[in-house]
């Protein structure tokens, strides 16, 4: 977890407060799959067989997933396999799908513990397609940025062209990738104006020059170093300007590629690939603002200071279904300061006993900026994403409340499990779309009648075109509340179905560009960058609500 130690006060402006260094730890993989179907057992390569149940986030890039299987599961409204399976065994662990973006077979998936999703702000995504010279989403990039306790971090998936000779295609295709992706707000709006990058993927980078026997030779016999030198990634450090300042560890691993399928022997067939060390994960610093700047308040001054370190980068031979071997790596990333106050709290009892005790507190902080259709989630502790609730309530404010700081919601017996377990609420923001408060786990007893509510997965899948997929999550329940709507808060509109389905409703009809998020606002406040927003809320569908929006 997030481990925090004050170390210094500093005076920007007028504004007068600590600096917290606090470290998050994040565990990236990066897997051509070949598109096989997932191996039933992934649990050595997420770590969680050895792992100190430390990891904060994981990463999962991955390349070459089955587009046909994602077509046909499209259809069904399920999620792809990989992205399935990757919920499974994670959801148990108290990680929740934060965001995930697909590029036919490229797929970004970024879960982080439940604790930490009021703290990622800002989440976007991006695809970048660089086939057929950029009209074929076979190769090219997927990212995912975020602010993380008001850091910002971009998350940039890579499979870039195939075969000896394209190294200089590569490099022209990742310049095109960093070139086309541009996010929302102020701070960072290219990839690598984020605090830290991490970039990985099928980059796809040979080993020039050597003979295969040579090569051989040395992977047998563990002399990696011969082949480095003439591995064209490492070459292309030094010669190109868009690399200056990404690092990567030492390549201790065998090269992770062309495996003969089912087996850990390099290829064989008729194609005879040079094996290579395709598959890699660096990262980059942001470079640090000049001495001096920050201490009268200079954001840029304030941003920098992060620090980066690598405490594993391997390869997972075990894994055979495809002619790559999966590689990750572990990093612990260290900040200089630490926002970490919720935009809203819940406050709720240890123990849910009866139905009557099933209410809950909120408070929001002063610069929040609620919706009206902002709700409040029960989740059962070990669910997979945010629309994996068993129940949820408006999270409404009466006229005469408009004042009060406290605001309460009560559950009714048919948004509660039967039975017992542990539980925690969040607070979704629709504005922001995203969980902005969570509570600790706490226990529901209640009387046994029947079936378990407890909900399962499905999510939905929208594609703008052929060649990109857009993974947007839904109700776990086959038609949520359908057949007992609640109303809609206001009481002056009725609204039926899910929180999930009036938000949809309004991402199909605004196209303006997203408002700043309180979120930003408040990591400005405290002097930490200015953040783009993921927030699919504005225009006139907004303003009409806001009109008639007692909160607002
Ligand atoms: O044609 P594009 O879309 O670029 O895709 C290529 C081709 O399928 C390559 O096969 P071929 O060599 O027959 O052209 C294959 O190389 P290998 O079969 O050598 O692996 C590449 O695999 P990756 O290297 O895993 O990306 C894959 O990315």
């Amino acid at each position: 977890q997030c481990t925090l130690w004050l170390r210094d006060r500093v005076y920007p402006g007028d504004l007068y407060y600590y600096i917290t260094s606090f470290s998050i730890r994040v565990h990236i993989i990066t897997w051509n799959v070949g598109s096989a179907t997932p191996p039933d057992d992934i649990t050595s390569l997420l770590g969680l067989n050895v792992g100190d149940g430390n990891t904060d986030m994981y990463i999962i890039g991955l390349q070459e997933v089955n587009s046909m299987i994602n077509k046909r599961l499209k259809d069904a409204l399920f999620t792809d396999q990989w992205s399935e399976v990757c919920m499974e065994r994670l959801s148990p662990f108290g990680y929740v799908l934060v965001t995930s973006q697909r590029m036919q077979g490229v797929l970004l998936l970024v879960f982080a513990k439940y604790f930490h999703l009021p703290f990622l702000r800002g989440v976007q995504t991006e695809t970048t397609r660089t086939g057929l010279g950029g009209y074929w989403g076979n190769k090219g990039g997927v990212s995912a940025r975020m602010s993380v306790y008001g850091h910002t971090i971009c998350f940039l998936n890579c499979h870039l062209p195939a075969h000896m000779e394209n190294s200089d295609q590569r490099m022209e295709d990742f310049e095109s990738i960093l070139q086309q992706q541009q996010f929302e707000g102020q701070a960072a709006t290219g990839v690598l104006d984020h605090d830290v990058v991490f970039w990985f993927g099928d980059l796809n980078f040979r080993i020039d020059d050597l003979e295969m026997q040579v090569v051989k030779s040395a992977i047998d016999n563990n002399k990696f170093s011969i082949l480095w030198e003439k591995d064209q990634l490492n070459m292309a450090k030094d010669s190109e300007t868009v690399l200056e300042g990404f690092q990567e560890g030492p390549l201790k691993f065998p090269p992770t590629y062309k495996f003969d399928v089912g087996t850990n022997t390099y290829d064989t067939s008729g194609k005879k690939r040079k094996p290579a060390w395709t598959d890699r994960i660096l990262w980059r610093l942001r470079a640090t603002a000049p001495a001096g700047a920050g201490k009268r308040g200079s954001i840029s001054g304030l941003t920098s200071g992060a620090k980066v370190t690598q405490h594993n980068y391997r390869s997972h031979m075990e894994f055979t279904v495809s002619d790559h071997k999966p590689v990750s790596s572990i990093f612990t990333l260290q900040f200089p300061y630490k926002v970490d106050i919720p935009l809203v709290t819940i406050i709720v009892d240890d123990e849910w006993n009866s139905v009557a005790d099933a209410t809950a507190i909120f408070k929001l902080a002063p610069n929040y900026s609620r919706s009206s259709w902002d709700w409040i989630g029960l989740f059962k502790v070990g669910f997979k994403h945010y629309k994996d609730y068993v129940g949820y309530v408006w999270a409404k404010q009466e006229e005469s409340d408009f004042l009060r700081q406290e605001h309460q919601v009560t559950f009714t017996e048919e948004e509660l499990p039967k039975g017992s377990g542990d539980f925690i609420l969040g607070y979704y923001s629709n504005n922001m779309s995203s969980i902005v408060g969570v509570t600790e786990p706490f226990q529901i007893v209640l009387p046994t009648s029947g079936d378990d509510t407890s909900s399962s997965d499905s999510s939905d899948v929208t594609s703008e075109d052929d060649s990109t997929v857009v993974m947007k999550m839904r109700s776990r329940s086959p038609s949520p509340r359908k057949g007992k709507h609640r109303g809609h808060p206001s009481g002056s509109r009725s609204r039926s179905g899910s929180p999930y389905q009036a938000q949809m409703k309004e991402v199909d009809v605004t196209k303006a560009p997203p408002p700043s998020t309180t979120a930003e606002t408040d990591c400005k406040s405290i002097g930490g960058p200015a953040e783009g927003s993921s927030s699919h809320l504005s225009g006139p569908e907004e303003q009409e609500k806001n009109s008639q929006d007692p909160g607002v």
